[in-house]
């Protein structure tokens, strides 16, 4: 059998990745420090990391960006990518960037009933069009907002224009193959239930599937197979593999107003 740990390794196959989760805190603790409007920890539930964070655009804000942070629903929170913000912010939008609680102490449908919840909190505070976006585990929790199980209501679901599933789980069952599952605990059946690319579209919202050409193979699969799948049930999709860059490398353009990625993220191409 394939050796799935390895299939699903990012860091292993990343030269210098073991700095990088310091070099990432750092850069976003220097981003937080220079805004001049951030708004710290706004509760979305009880739980103890159920908490957003939002970035203001200078001035009118033309609607809500929320970014789901990754690294396999088992680490990290919003302050690790914070200036991932800034692409959309000097559009003029509203960023939302939740922490949720993560496994084990969370199981991942846990995880999904959070981000909902967040979405709903930042939906209620910012007015205009919701576009969600995630990287890697947080790829899969956008996703998930868009299926035919979505916990979102109407009058916010209503107003998503779009999803980026950066480097994004679509098919959860391979990785109950792997040793992170002694972690995230799913069973085939939670495993099915979480995967979007096995669910219906609840609507026609748009779907991107963007990922690094460097990457893994298996998240380039992951990508193209939500991207084959929910075209067959007449939602837009558009599957980009970005030449060149790294499952970590690939988030970096949304630092940039004049990147590809923030255009896709802000549906301006
Ligand atoms: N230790 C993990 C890290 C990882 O994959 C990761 C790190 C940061 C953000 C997203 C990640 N992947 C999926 O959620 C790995 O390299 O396999």
């Amino acid at each position: 059998m394939r050796d799935w740990d390895d299939a699903y390794a990012n860091s292993a196959h990343i030269p210098g990745s073991d700095k990088m989760p310091g070099q990432w805190a750092e850069r976003a603790a220097a981003y937080r420090a220079g805004l001049k409007d951030f708004r710290a920890d706004i509760a979305y539930g009880a739980g103890e990391r159920q908490r957003l964070d939002l970035i203001l655009p200078d001035g009118d804000s033309k609607g809500l960006v929320v970014f789901v942070h990754g690294g396999y629903w088992m680490r990290f929170d919003k302050s690790t990518w914070t200036d991932l913000a800034e692409g959309a912010r000097q559009h003029g939008w509203t960023v939302a960037l939740p922490s949720y609680t993560l496994t084990p102490a969370a199981r991942i449908s846990d995880i999904t009933a959070e981000i909902a919840a967040a979405i709903a909190k930042a939906a209620s505070l910012v007015s205009g069009p919701i576009r969600l976006a995630g990287h890697s585990a947080g790829g899969h929790l956008v996703t998930r907002m868009l299926c035919d199980d979505s916990r979102l209501e109407p009058a916010v679901y209503n107003r998503i224009a779009g999803a980026l599933s950066i480097s994004g789980l679509h098919d959860l069952r391979p990785l109950l193959k792997t040793k992170m599952n002694e972690t995230l605990g799913m069973t085939m059946e939670e495993a099915t239930l979480e995967s979007a690319a096995l669910h219906l579209p609840r609507g026609h919202s748009p779907v991107t599937a963007w990922v690094g050409g460097s990457e893994r193979p298996e998240f380039i699969r992951q990508s193209d197979l939500m991207a084959n799948l929910w075209t067959g049930f007449d939602v837009p999709t558009r599957l980009v593999v970005d030449p060149g860059l790294n499952h970590f490398t690939v988030i970096d353009g949304l630092k940039d107003p004049s990147s590809p990625i923030t255009a896709r993220l802000i549906g301006l191409d």
